[in-house]
């Protein structure tokens, strides 16, 4: 696993940005053979989306071939609910960059069938020959997309109950009402996730401390899904300063250590 240690969200932001930049170009996608995103929500990635839509506006960077995947929805919110994963994309995203509407595909968490929605999702996915690079964030629990704690290791897409921590967390977007948080999700599984060629986590501020302390130091563990990134040949945790109190000291100089010629985004972009 690589740990990209820096200073602050901004910078965090920037070089996840630009990361994902340099991967589509190298990739030279055609309509032929897409570029395949994973895509989360949540407060983490606004700002790598904020300096993504800065670097398309650019000309650095071109989504025209380049097929989304979201890791998660909501069950029962309607689509165009503000806080719709669904609208969170569309809101922060997709409606400022050059991406095709038909490339993004998102969870229908009002499917008739919600099982067949998920089998028909991870069937689509390798429909593209799987994702190339799937980007996260992770709760404080260490959930990825909603894999909360105590989910198999080995999951696909698949319906979840959310637990009350993160109804809790995410009542933030819903008046702070927890009754008005859906209960259950639609979610891409660890196995999903694990299965992109690279995966790109997203991991900042205090709140987020003791669950990079697990999935970096910690042992691979259903009750802390994140720590499944271990097992992952391509695995990249981007972080700020503020994330990293609950490593140990050597671990933090070890990781600024061997990553300090990497950590300037703009030499990531040839
Ligand atoms: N399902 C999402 C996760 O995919 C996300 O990683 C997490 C953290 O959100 P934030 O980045 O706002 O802390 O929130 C939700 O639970």
């Amino acid at each position: 696993m690589r740990l990209i240690i820096q200073p602050d969200y901004q910078s965090v932001s920037q070089w996840a940005a630009h990361y994902v930049a340099a991967k589509i170009k190298a990739a030279n996608p055609t309509p032929e053979k897409p570029f395949v995103l994973g895509c989360p929500t949540g407060s983490s990635p606004l700002g790598m989306y904020k300096a993504l839509i800065d670097l398309n506006k650019k000309g650095i960077v071109s989504f025209q071939n380049v097929v989304t995947f979201n890791m998660d929805e909501y069950v029962g919110l309607p689509k165009e609910h503000p806080e719709s994963y669904y609208s969170f994309m569309w809101n922060n995203f997709f409606s400022h960059i050059d991406i095709k509407p038909e490339n993004t595909n998102i969870l229908n968490g009002n499917a008739p069938d919600l099982d067949a929605e998920c089998a028909r999702y991870e069937e689509k996915i390798k429909s593209y020959g799987g994702i190339d690079l799937f980007m996260g964030g992770i709760g404080p629990d260490g959930h990825i997309a909603f894999n909360e704690p105590g989910s198999s290791l080995t999951s696909r897409t698949r319906q979840k109950t959310l637990t009350m921590d993160t109804i809790i967390a995410n009542s933030r977007f819903f008046d702070n009402d927890i009754n008005k948080v859906p209960k259950t999700s639609l979610t891409v599984g660890v196995g999903t996730v694990l299965s992109a060629k690279e995966v790109m986590i997203i991991v900042n501020g205090h709140n987020k401390a003791r669950a990079l302390y697990h999935a970096v130091e910690g042992a691979i563990t259903q009750m802390w899904t994140i720590s499944a990134l271990q097992m992952h040949e391509k695995g990249i945790i981007v972080c700020d300063d503020a994330a990293t109190v609950e490593l140990k000291v050597g671990t933090y100089r070890y990781f600024k250590d061997i990553e300090s010629a990497h950590l300037d985004p703009e030499s990531l972009i040839k």
